[in-house]
C-alpha cells in the first residue's frame, strides 16, 4: 500500500511535450485508472511512476519520499505490461520464479511462492508449458503471477488486457480485483477504455494532451464533466452539442437556440446569470432525449421535460434500446471539435454523427417511420451548458 504524489511532472520527447504539468495524488490501497485517447502520455506517466523515465520537471513521491530519481528495482513495484514480457524459450514456472531468483531467495522458498502464487490464479497444471504453448488468458495469469511473486505495495497495469476477447477480459478483470481485494497493494492501471475503467476504478484520471482533465468515479465524470471533452469522451454515445444563447425570459432563463428555447435548469442558474445575452454551448447526452410513449419511471415523476420536434433520419437497434438519428437543428461545430479531439488510435466511435444529426437514445419498442416529423422530451435538469472559448463547464 503506497501512496503515489506527482507533483508538476513534465516530460518532452525531443520538441514534443508529451506531459504538460501532471499532479496526481494516488491513496494508499486505491485503485486509479488513467484514462484517455492514444497519444496522450498516459504510458509516459506510468513509465516515470515506475522509474523507467526520469522527468524533465517535478516529482515523484511514494509515501511522502521522493523517489524520483531511485531505479526501477528499489521501488517495490510491480508492472505488467500490454506485451507482458514473457521469455518464449523458458516455462511458465521459470518466467515467474525469475524475479525471486535474480532476488537470491532459496529454490524451496521459491518454489513455495511460485505455487502458492499459480494455485491462486488457477495456473498450477500448465506451469511446465511454454508460453507458445498457453492460451491468451493462461499467459496474462502467469504474467499476473509473476508481477505477485514480488508481493509488490504498487502494481502498475499498461493495457495487459488490450488483446484479449471481451469476455476473458472481463473474467481476468474481476481476477485482478480479488488480487486487490487481497493484498490491499495500490493500483494504476493505464487504459483508453471506458468499459475496463468503470469496472476497476475507485476514481479515473481523464487524460488530454498530456494534461489530466478531471479525476473523479465513473459517476462524477458521466454526471459531471468539468470540460466538454471529458463529457464527450466518458459516456456511450457522443454528447449532442447546441450553440444557444442565455435569454432572460417570464418565467426565468432560457438557451434559445434560434430553433428551440430550452429552459435553463433551476439549479444552473445562478452559474449561467452572468451569461445572459451570451453565447454558450448546450450539451445534452443522447441518454436524456426521450421517446414520449415511452418515457423511464424515474424521468416521469422527477424531471422536467422540454417537447421538442425533430425529423426521424435513421434508426439504429441497441439491445433493449435504439439510436434515433434526428434532423431540425443547427448541431454546433464544438461537436465536431471534440469527436477530432476523442478520435485516436485504437477509440471507435460507430455512429453517423456528421452533419446536421442529433441523436436520441429510446426504447426498442418505439416504431416510428423514418422520414416522418416526430416529438422527443428532453430532460431539461439534464443539459449542461460549456464557455464556448475555454470548453471549461459552466454548469454540469
Ligand atoms: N521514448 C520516446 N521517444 C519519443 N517519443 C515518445 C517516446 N515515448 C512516447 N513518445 C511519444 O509521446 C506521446 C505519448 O505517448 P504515450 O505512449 O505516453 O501515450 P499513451 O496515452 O499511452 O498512448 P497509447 O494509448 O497509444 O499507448 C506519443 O506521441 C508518443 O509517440
Amino acid at each position: 500500500m503506497t501512496r503515489v504524489q506527482i507533483q508538476g511532472v513534465t516530460k518532452k520527447f525531443g520538441r514534443q511535450e508529451v506531459l504538460r504539468g501532471i499532479d496526481l495524488d494516488v491513496q494508499e490501497g486505491e485503485r486509479l485508472v488513467l484514462l484517455g485517447p492514444s497519444g496522450t502520455g498516459k504510458t509516459t506517466l506510468l513509465r516515470i511512476i515506475a522509474g523507467l523515465e526520469v522527468p524533465d520537471r517535478g516529482a515523484v513521491l511514494f509515501d511522502g519520499e521522493d523517489v524520483t530519481r531511485i531505479p526501477p528495482r528499489d521501488r517495490n513495484l510491480a508492472f505488467v505490461f500490454e506485451s507482458l514480457a514473457l521469455w518464449p524459450h523458458i516455462t511458465a514456472y521459470e518466467n515467474i520464479a525469475m524475479g525471486l531468483e535474480f532476488r537470491g531467495l532459496p529454490q524451496d522458498e521459491i518454489q513455495r511462492r511460485v505455487q502458492r502464487v499459480a494455485e491462486y490464479l488457477g495456473i498450477g497444471a500448465f506451469l511446465d508449458r511454454r508460453p507458445t504453448q498457453l492460451s491468451a488468458g493462461q499467459m496474462q495469469r502467469v504474467a499476473l503471477a509473476r508481477a505477485l511473486t514480488r508481493e509488490p505495495r504498487l502494481f502498475l497495469f499498461d493495457e495487459p488486457m488490450a488483446h484479449l476477447d471481451p469476455p476473458l477480459r472481463v473474467q481476468i478483470q474481476r481476477e485482478l480485483l480479488k488480487v486487490h481485494a487481497d493484498t490491499g497493494a495500490t493500483f494504476i492501471y493505464v487504459t483508453h477504455d471506458q468499459a475496463t475503467a468503470s469496472r476497476l476504478a475507485h476514481r479515473v484520471a481523464v487524460m488530454h494532451q498530456g494534461k489530466i482533465e478531471q479525476v473523479g468515479t465513473a459517476d462524477e465524470l458521466y454526471d459531471h464533466p468539468k470540460t466538454w471533452f471529458v463529457a464527450g469522451f466518458i459516456g456511450p454515445h457522443l454528447m449532442n452539442f447546441f450553440d444557444v444563447v442565455i435569454r432572460q425570459g417570464e418565467g426565468g432563463l432560457v438557451a434559445d437556440s434560434g430553433q428551440f428555447r430550452m429552459p435553463v435548469p433551476d439549479r444552473a442558474i445562478e452559474y449561467l446569470w452572468e451569461w445572459r445575452d451570451k453565447e454558450v454551448v448546450l450539451g445534452i447526452r443522447p441518454e436524456h432525449i426521450h421517446h414520449p410513449a415511452f418515457l423511464p419511471k424515474a424521468v416521469t415523476t422527477t424531471s422536467p421535460l422540454k417537447r421538442i420536434r425533430a425529423q426521424l433520419d435513421l434508426k439504429e437497434l441497441l439491445g433493449d434500446k435504439q439510436l434515433y438519428y434526428c434532423k431540425g437543428f443547427k448541431i454546433s461545430k464544438v461537436r465536431a471539435h471534440v469527436q477530432s479531439l476523442i478520435l485516436g488510435e485504437g477509440f471507435e466511435y460507430y455512429e453517423m454523427t456528421e452533419g446536421d444529426t442529433f441523436l436520441a437514445l429510446v426504447d426498442a419498442a418505439a416504431d416510428d417511420p423514418v422520414g416522418e416529423t416526430i416529438e422527443l422530451d428532453v430532460e431539461v435538469d439534464q443539459c449542461k451548458f460549456f464557455d464556448p472559448q475555454t470548453g471549461r463547464a459552466i454548469y454540469s
